[in-house]
């Protein structure tokens, strides 16, 4: 049995970095950038109007003083002329502002009647102006690697970025495995069970930026198996799930090898996942999964989605940690490390009281994974943990 620390590393030396493609901006939402861009123009191109109301020349703002409107500046549509002395242009928000002026007094400070304004009697001192690139400036860059959020989205549109550099998203094939499954919707028998697995999977590995197939359930047959595996050809990453123990029907490793699969490891001391195994299958990474559904979901957010990151470019580290204080005290930890179902309380963080590996209900209830290190003492109700956010 490895460390979890150890198998990471492991997995991560089965993965690289994706090749990149262009997609259209429209796309582009939840994608990793893979190549720093740069903006196409200045933002705003022009110094802009903020409000609507009426430029003018600042040094003449004075309480009560008398303008004539020369012209209008609305967005879209500049005022080609200046604004000369004694002078003003109505203007709304976005305009460019006109020539001579530098200043918009906004319309609920000034009284007009036919061509003429007559400002109050304390106009605000803001100049309600947007100088020209206060946003971003021609050449400012934004830099990879960086998942792409919608304001980034905004942004890049914004810098006029109509195609974008991205990593390709990791091709992952998920394969049940189990005599006792059948799909969601079909009838099973009085020993079976619906295949939950591969479900939760598929949307944590997309949620991560992965695209997910959900291959046919594989019986518990070397045939079965070597179809299933046939079936995941073309795949970055190859997941199974169940068949992974020390059972007479626990045929995955068996097959995997006797297609060629080079293993990297098999055990993991932590609780619960420790029937994981890995290595390389051809061109793909495999990673074979605990079955009980609760390990089966821990492995994704512990190494699979960490793996997932690694091929969008994103850098090959571990899930990130956070703190809490414990709402109540836990006993001391075995061998393994112990991934404990938990929710965050005004309290602090509180285990479930149910942490066997096959309670979908508990895990999703759960708000985080709760870190006890390997051999951790008793811990006190106040003492700070570690915890994963699910
Ligand atoms: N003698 C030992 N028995 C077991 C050990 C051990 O060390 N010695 N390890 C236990 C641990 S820990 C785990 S975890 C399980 C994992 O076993 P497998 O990976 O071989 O999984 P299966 O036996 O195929 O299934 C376990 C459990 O999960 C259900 N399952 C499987 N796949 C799915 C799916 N896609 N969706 C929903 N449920 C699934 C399956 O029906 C079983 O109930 O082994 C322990 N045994
Ligand atoms: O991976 Mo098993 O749960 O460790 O139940």
């Amino acid at each position: 049995m490895i460390t979890v620390d150890e198998a990471l590393e492991r997995l991560f030396a089965l993965v690289k970095p994706l090749d990149t493609e262009e997609v259209p901006l429209i796309d582009a939402a939840g994608r990793v950038l893979a190549r720093d861009v740069t903006a196409m123009r200045d933002q705003p191109p022009f110094a802009a109007s903020a409000m609507d109301g009426y430029a003018v020349r600042g040094a003449e703002v004075a309480p009560g003083a008398i303008f004539a409107v020369i012209g209008e500046a609305a967005a879209g549509h500049a005022y080609d002329g200046a604004v000369d002395p004694g002078q003003t242009v109505r203007i709304f928000t976005g305009a460019p502002l006109p020539k001579g002026a530098d200043r918009v007094i906004i319309q609920e400070d000034v009284a007009r009647e036919g061509d003429r304004i007559t400002l109050g009697q304390s106009p605000e001192s803001n100049d309600n102006v947007r100088p020209a690139g206060c946003d971003f400036r021609k050449g400012q860059t934004m830099t990879a690697p960086r998942r792409l959020r919608p304001a980034d989205i905004a942004l890049l549109a914004s810098m006029n970025i109509p195609f974008v550099p991205v990593r390709r998203k990791p091709q992952v094939a998920l394969i049940s495995t189990g005599d006792e499954l059948v799909m969601p919707g079909e009838t099973p028998g009085p020993d079976q069970i619906i295949a939950s697995n591969t479900f939760g999977l598929k949307a944590l590995l997309e949620d991560h930026g992965a695209r997910a197939r959900v291959l046919p359930i594989a019986r518990d047959t070397i045939r079965s198996l070597e179809t299933a595996f046939d079936l995941a050809q073309g795949a970055d990453l190859i997941v199974t799930i169940g068949g992974a123990s020390v059972g007479d029907h626990d045929l995955v490793g068996r097959v995997a090898g006797d297609l060629g699969m080079d293993r990297a490891f098999y055990t993991v001391a932590m609780r619960p996942g420790k029937p994981l195994m890995a290595g390389r299958m051809g061109d793909a990474a495999m990673i074979g999964l605990p079955g009980n559904p609760v390990s089966a979901m821990v492995c994704g957010h512990v190494f699979v989605v960490p793996m997932i990151s690694a091929m969008l470019g994103l850098g090959a580290t571990p899930a990130p940690r956070h703190t809490a204080r414990l709402a109540a005290p836990l006993p001391a930890n075995g061998p393994r490390e112990h991934y404990m179902r938990a929710r965050i309380t005004p309290r602090g963080i509180l285990a479930e009281d149910r942490q066997d590996s096959s309670l979908l209900s508990i895990l999703a209830h759960a708000e985080a994974l709760l870190v006890r290190p390997v051999r951790d003492p008793a811990r006190a109700a106040g003492d700070q943990v570690e915890y994963l956010p699910l």
